[in-house]
């Protein structure tokens, strides 16, 4: 086995689907374990991967272990499968708030581990991901390990204090993201759209703008003044985001975001 995972909810099942779609591993080399029946079930059946109710099975077998289950169950999961873990074996964390010192503590022993922040796009191949190794994983460890999060889209190895930042940017965003398209939705179904065409446009309204962000190198100001009729509708509708406090709600969410990691 090259690839197992403790837990296999929706982090986990968006990085398998993006392991395997890519080709990075075929499903037969990958196994995960939950304590959770229906978790197991909707994995195995839709991703064909192995699995298994014993967390210690799959850090027995897998080389790449890939640490899912919630923050609050990490302590209790790694005490499960310490013993079963060597210092040939490579743990990935995507875990907010539980820092490489936090987590070597608990394992009690020199323990390779990659701590990462992935985020749900990854399911189609579009997520990015945030790493940073202690200094028991090689650098070589570390482009193996980047070029199997790669398979769900980007990577970018930080320094560890900014992985807080990332659990606000991009963890916890396409939450926001989410709620604005179908907000968006809302008001056009409003205005006499049907919903399904209205998410249509609403989404691909939201990709094409991130893609003239990431593709143009314009900033996201002149970009949006470029949308901007002078005495248009657009200018309308900024005025009104102004007014209800649109910037600033976002601002204040994801200092919260981010608060709430640092205390995890
Ligand atoms: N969802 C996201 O967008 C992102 C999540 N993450 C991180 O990914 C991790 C998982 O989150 P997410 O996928 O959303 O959570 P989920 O609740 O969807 O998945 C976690 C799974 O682990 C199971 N589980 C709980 N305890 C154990 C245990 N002791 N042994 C084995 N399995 C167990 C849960 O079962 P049960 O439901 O019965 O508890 C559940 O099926 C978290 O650490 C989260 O912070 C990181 C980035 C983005
Ligand atoms: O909500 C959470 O805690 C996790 C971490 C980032 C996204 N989801």
């Amino acid at each position: 086995m090259k690839l197992g995972f403790i837990g296999c909810g929706n982090m986990a099942s968006a990085i398998m689907g993006g392991v395997i779609r890519n080709g990075i591993f075929r499903p037969e080399e990958m196994i995960g374990a939950d304590s959770y029946k229906t978790a197991l079930d909707k994995v195995s059946e839709t991703l064909g991967i192995q699995v298994t109710t014993d967390n210690r099975r799959v850090a027995e077998e897998c080389e790449v272990l890939v640490l899912s289950v919630k923050p609050q169950f990490y302590e209790e999961v790694i005490a499960q499968i310490r013993s079963a873990v060597d210092e040939n074996k490579i743990i990935i964390t995507i875990a907010p708030g539980k820092t490489l010192e936090w987590l070597g503590q608990k394992f009690e022993k020199p323990v390779k581990i990659v701590r990462t922040m992935p985020n749900t796009p990854a399911l189609v191949g579009e997520g990015i991901t945030a790493a940073c190794a202690n200094v028991q994983v090689s650098e070589e460890e570390l482009a193996y390990v980047c070029s199997i999060l790669r398979g769900f889209g980007e990577v970018e190895v930080i320094p560890e204090h900014l992985m807080d930042v990332v659990v606000s940017v991009s963890g916890s965003s396409p939450a926001y993201v989410f709620m604005m398209i179908e907000a968006m939705a809302d008001a056009a179904v409003a205005d006499g759209m049907a919903r399904a065409q209205a998410y249509r446009f609403a989404s691909q309204a939201v990709l094409g703008s991130a893609k003239m962000v990431l593709e143009t190198g314009k900033h996201p100001g002149e970009l949006k003044d470029m949308v901007c009729s002078p005495g248009g509708t657009t200018i309308e509708a900024v005025r009104v985001l102004e007014e209800k406090g649109f910037r600033s709600s976002l601002f204040e969410a994801m200092k919260a975001c981010a608060k709430k990691a640092r205390e995890m």
